[in-house]
């Protein structure tokens, strides 16, 4: 396994487990496999409506000694309603009792989206908060202190833009550590990880197998299949490894981390295998070319008429 290193030392293995779509009933057992064959990262969230059964299976790991606490990375995300300051210490104790931790490894304001609190996916503008009302710096002042307060060690953003970055940090003074995107070779975002290199935020990718269990009305007409790509398969091919194992695999080798989901035991070992594969700056090349700038996570959700959120102003630097 190779890891990233946050400036205090604390290192958070490359390949972890995402659990979004995995559904009560089997996420226990996924969780469970996991950690048996050798699985220490997870990424989680309060919206996924799975951190109890994820809980148990943490607690009873530990219990049946199979692993320790510390040897875990856990990352959890603020959903979006609630990012006024004062609500996200009790967000975070909601979720630290459901996964029964005493503290994350790494919490993340899970959009830069806010939302009424008695509203968990919008279907209407009243339904948002305009970020002109509750800024994204006051939810980042909140992450600040759950991290002072070592309920979280590490404390980072998901689906934020450099300028939303840039915005945080310049009236804060406190850095994200960690920002979570969308991230597959068909969505490199090269610039993003430019500027998250130069100021020491690492990435981490999701849908880096191109989420193709995400729900339906979310999966666009044509749109490119990852798993179909003739220079990705072909170059799997050569490398004598899957198509899955190929593309985490790259992400894991460009020094990103990367969460792919599964249930299944057999894709559970596969993925977590494909971070010891090895690339060469020629297979590296091979997959640079292979970018497209394509978004399967659209985030056009938000975009409800009348509303002040656009994708625009959600991306800023574009797709
Ligand atoms: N911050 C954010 O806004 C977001 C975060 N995420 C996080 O990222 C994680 C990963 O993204 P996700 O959207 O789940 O999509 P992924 O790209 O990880 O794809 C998951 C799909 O791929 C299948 N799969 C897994 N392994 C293999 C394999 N080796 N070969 C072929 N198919 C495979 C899974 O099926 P099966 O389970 O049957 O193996 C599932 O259908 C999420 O679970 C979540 O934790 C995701 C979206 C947004
Ligand atoms: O993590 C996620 C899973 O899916 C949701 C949409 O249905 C996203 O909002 C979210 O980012």
């Amino acid at each position: 396994m190779k890891y990233i290193k946050y400036s205090n030392g604390d290192l958070m293995p490359s390949l972890g487990l995402g659990t979004w779509k995995s559904a009560p009933g089997e996420v226990y057992k996924a969780v469970r496999e996991a950690i048996a064959i050798g699985y220490r990262h997870f990424d989680c969230a309060h919206l996924y409506n799975n951190e109890p059964e994820i809980g148990q299976a943490f607690a009873d790991a530990m219990t049946a000694g199979e692993v320790k606490r510390e040897e875990l990375w856990i990352t959890s995300k603020l959903w979006n309603n609630r990012h006024r300051k004062e609500q996200v210490q009790p967000a975070l104790e909601l979720t630290l009792k459901n996964l029964r931790l005493d503290y994350l490894d790494l919490y993340l304001i899970h959009w830069p989206i806010a939302l009424r609190e008695d509203v968990t996916f919008p279907t209407k503008a009243d339904e948002m908060l305009s970020l002109n009302v509750t800024p994204l710096t006051e939810t980042w002042e909140g992450m600040i202190a759950v991290q002072e307060m070592d309920m979280a060690l590490h404390i980072g953003t998901s689906n934020f833009s450099i300028k939303k970055i840039k915005e945080l940090t310049e009236v804060t003074g406190v850095k994200p550590e960690n920002n979570q995107v969308e991230m597959h070779p068909f969505l490199q975002q090269n610039a993003l990880k430019s500027f998250c290199d130069a100021e020491g935020i690492s990435l981490t990718g999701y849908a880096p197998l191109g989420s193709a269990d995400r729900p339906a009305n979310r999966i666009m007409e044509g749109e490119p299949k990852l798993f179909d790509n003739k220079v990705i398969k072909d170059l799997a091919e050569s490398k004598g490894c899957s198509v899955a194992q190929l593309m985490l695999a790259w992400a894991v080798s460009r020094g990103t981390c990367t969460i792919p989901k599964s249930v299944n035991p057999a894709r559970l070992k596969e993925n977590l295998e494909a971070a010891d594969i090895e690339l060469s700056e020629a297979d590296l090349a091979q997959m640079a070319a292979v970018n497209m700038n394509y978004r399967y996570i659209k985030g056009d959700f938000w975009c409800l008429p009348g509303s002040d959120y656009t994708l625009e102003n959600l991306w800023d630097e574009g797709v």
